[in-house]
């Protein structure tokens, strides 16, 4: 299988002020981002988690996730390269979509 790429400082200075705008900030000490999500009830929350999940199995690609009631933190890094890779992104970008969906 092929090896996902470490975002370098270009691709990084390209991709994430996207992210940023939308929430999405840097982990310290780790390359890896998070966002923390709120959603009306714990059922939008499990429907949002349900929904990022298929993805996530379909992309190969996993979120470390928290969940309590209403709110869901997740990080997102790829463990095959230590680092954000252009899979972060990607699935960054497809939670941002199912999240607009949801509220
Ligand atoms: C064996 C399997 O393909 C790998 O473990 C996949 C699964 N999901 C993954 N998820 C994340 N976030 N990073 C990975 O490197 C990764 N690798």
């Amino acid at each position: 299988m092929c090896k996902a790429h470490r975002l370098n400082a270009e691709e990084r200075e390209q991709l994430l002020p996207n992210l940023r705008a939308v929430g999405w900030n840097e982990v310290e000490g780790r390359d890896a981002i998070f966002k923390e999500f709120h959603f009306k009830d714990f059922n939008r929350a499990f429907g949002f988690m349900t929904r990022v999940a298929l993805q996530a199995e379909k992309l190969d690609h996993h979120p470390e996730w928290f969940n309590v009631y209403n709110k869901v933190h997740i990080t997102l890094s790829t463990h095959e390269c230590t680092g954000l890779s252009e899979r972060d992104i990607n699935l960054a970008s497809f939670i941002e979509q199912v999240a607009a969906s949801l509220s």
